[in-house]
């Protein structure tokens, strides 16, 4: 018999990420012999029950984490504070307390005033998601070919790196240590602003219409509905982003604003040539995601 690499998991916030971590674990028992969930939203909790992805489903934080030697917190980064003070006193000794925020210093540094010294906390971030939430949103495969970044703190141990590294990468996951700034400028650019644009270019189109009494919306083409699956996606998870990463986030749009105008400044003088060549960098990126599998 193989051994696992964690006898009980404990995931708090099983909605998409969460959901998807215990579907795998479900699928792949070397990752954990024994899964439990916790959710503070019954619904969620009874979602879990009848999907039956759990071993067991807690309806109390403290039962959840009790004798867990892996807890993950998939709950928006805007309470991994306030929940890791509510269950810290209940952790096991020697327990490693994982994330899977979206941003990582202002996570890093909700949780740990509240951190017991004898449990490692191993800040990561899955660079996999969908435009959906809740436990019915989740998929065992959601992780595979997808980034998975570690963000250690001087506290995270080698050991504890080492097992999660090589849970996630038994998730089907490439895995890469990363400095926590450098994340989350790297995060701003890539994952959060996009989002901060297609929120934006929906509201804007939205507020045309109104103004205009047009259908504007009703011609939508393809290039503006490619915007709407992203803006459709979950707005706790998303104000929560843009808060806790508010310093990147602005340093990016204040670059991309600067780059759009001298977008519209090439469009008013006609200069062909800096206009293609925006275009041609725009069609390389998607054609090196493309050699990446990063795109289907
Ligand atoms: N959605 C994505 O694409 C994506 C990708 C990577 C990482 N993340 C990060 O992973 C985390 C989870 O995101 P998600 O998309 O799975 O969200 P989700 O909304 O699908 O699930 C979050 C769950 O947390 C629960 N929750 C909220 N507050 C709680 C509390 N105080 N105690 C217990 N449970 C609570 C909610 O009820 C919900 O079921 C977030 O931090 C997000 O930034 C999301
Ligand atoms: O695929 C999507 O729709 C996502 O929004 C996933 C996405 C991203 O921007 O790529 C969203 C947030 C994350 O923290 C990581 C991944």
């Amino acid at each position: 018999m193989t051994s696992s690499i964690f006898h009980r998991v404990t995931v708090i916030g099983p909605g998409l990420i969460g959901s998807s971590i215990l579907r795998r674990i479900q699928k792949d028992r070397s990752l954990a012999t024994y899964t439990v969930a916790y959710d503070n939203n019954p619904d969620v909790c009874n979602r879990v029950k009848e999907l039956q992805i759990a071993d067991e489903v807690c309806s109390d934080p403290e039962t959840a984490v009790k004798d867990a030697d892996c807890v993950i917190l998939a709950v928006p980064v805007g309470v991994m504070g306030e929940v890791t003070k509510q269950i810290a006193p209940y952790l096991q000794k020697g327990a490693i307390l994982t994330d899977t925020g979206s941003t990582k210093a202002s996570v890093i540094a909700a949780i740990e005033p509240h951190l017991p010294p004898d449990v490692v906390f191993v800040p990561t971030h899955p660079m996999a998601g969908t435009e959906f939430s809740g436990p019915d949103a989740g998929f065992e495969s959601l992780f595979e070919n997808r980034w998975c970044l570690i963000t250690p703190t001087p506290n995270t141990t080698q050991e504890a790196i080492d097992k999660i590294t090589e849970f996630w990468q038994k998730m089907g996951s490439n895995t890469r240590i990363l400095d926590i700034k450098h994340h989350d400028k790297v995060c701003a650019i890539v994952s959060h602003l996009p989002h901060l644009i297609a929120f934006t270019i929906c509201n804007t189109a939205d507020s045309l219409e109104e103004e205009t009494r047009s259908e504007v919306l009703d011609y939508a083409a393809s290039g503006f509905r490619d915007f709407t699956r992203v803006a459709s996606s979950d707005p706790t998870m998303w104000r929560d982003v843009f808060i806790n990463n508010r310093e990147a986030i602005l340093e990016m749009l204040a670059r991309f604003t600067e780059d759009a105008q001298a977008m519209a400044k090439a469009i008013r003088w006609k200069d062909e040539e800096y206009i293609t060549e925006t275009i041609q960098k725009g069609r390389r990126i998607r054609k090196s995601l493309i050699d990446n599998k990063q795109v289907q």
